[in-house]
């Protein structure tokens, strides 16, 4: 028989293959983690994410611009808060006049029409490196989130488009939504972290916030990375609780699951390609072993194409100038 079909025709050249990509990438895709330390006149790399920054408030200004310049438009922010600001109870974390707080202001003097997310979670500001209070060895619920909703707040107050809660405690969307609410912050968003996995993809992340936990580990809060339907359990519920937008975190090993929440859900699905994956890439380039950009490429389409409609990455900047 007369082959008919030839699936072939359609990867020819250039030309054809781009006028039948399925998925694109843009610059309007990205959330770029900014990460923010006290000071002045710092831009230090953070050692396991090489070409990665922290930054001091003056020189935060710039780096804001140029994202903005770049077609960057959306930005998440997190504070390394010096070790004599921290205690048991995140005290420092509501503030007025805190490191977050003031980065708020920064990014939107920078850039007015900059879109500013904040990372809500208390392990920047806890004594113990943890996501919540500490009691006898435990991470409590409820008290964390009365803390997480007072926080929010306060970033809300700041000035803050939208609180990215990170934790993992249950019932803290409901927590901080009914704050914003009665507080007259209707309009401002919650990015849920609704589907957290317990990862050591976290590792660099942690050295760039000095936030690693100084007993045990995250289990009791974050998920089994052997579960998948629990995802859609977690999420759901967030939703209800009236989360905006939903995340699934880490992102290259959690595809399933991106693709599982994007079909279950009707708000826009986040992904937060972690430090560990960043750093990985890095590393293997480094020593010659991959392609950095054509593996990046591969990697940021493989989000979309599960089913991510926003990508929080280390490589938004690399990107954009990649493809530009
Ligand atoms: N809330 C942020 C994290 O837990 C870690 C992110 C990363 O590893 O990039
Ligand atoms: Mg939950």
């Amino acid at each position: 028989m007369q082959q008919l079909r030839r699936n072939r025709r359609l990867r020819t050249n250039e030309a054809i293959r781009s006028l039948v990509r399925e998925h694109t990438i843009t610059p309007h895709d990205f959330l770029v983690p900014l990460f923010v330390v006290e000071g002045k006149g710092i831009k230090e790399e953070i050692p396991s994410m090489p070409g990665y920054y922290r930054y001091s408030l003056d020189l935060l200004t710039n780096e804001v611009k140029e994202l903005w310049s770049m077609g960057l438009k959306s930005v998440l922010l997190f504070v390394k808060v010096p070790d004599d600001l921290k205690d048991n109870k995140g005290t420092e974390a509501i503030n007025p006049e805190g490191l977050m707080q003031r980065a708020v202001k920064t990014v939107k003097e920078a850039a007015p029409d900059i879109l500013v997310m904040t990372d809500v979670a208390l392990d920047p500001y806890s004594s113990y490196g943890h996501d919540g209070i500490v009691e006898k060895g435990y991470i409590i619920n409820d008290e964390t989130c009365k803390v997480l909703a007072e926080m929010s707040l306060s970033h809300a107050q700041a000035g803050a488009d939208f609180v990215a809660p990170s934790d993992m405690m249950d019932g803290r969307i409901l927590a901080i939504r009914e704050v914003l609410e009665k507080e007259s912050f209707k309009q401002t968003g919650i990015m849920s972290y609704s589907a957290k996995y317990a990862s050591a993809f976290y590792g660099p992340f942690r050295d760039a916030l000095d936030s690693a936990p100084g007993f045990g580990d995250k289990k009791t809060y974050q998920m089994d990375f052997s579960n998948r339907d629990e995802a859609i359990k977690e999420t759901l519920m967030d939703i209800d609780e009236g989360a905006d937008i939903v995340m699934v975190k880490p992102g290259l090993c959690y595809l399933d699951i991106v693709r599982d929440v994007r079909d279950a859900v009707d708000v826009p699905v986040a992904v937060y390609q972690v430090s560990g994956e960043y750093a990985m890439v890095k590393a293997a380039a480094e020593k010659g072993w991959l392609d950095h950009d054509t593996v990046m490429l591969e990697q940021i389409m493989a989000f979309k194409r599960a089913g991510a409609h926003i990508i929080a990455s280390y490589f938004a900047k690399d990107i954009v100038k990649l493809l530009s």
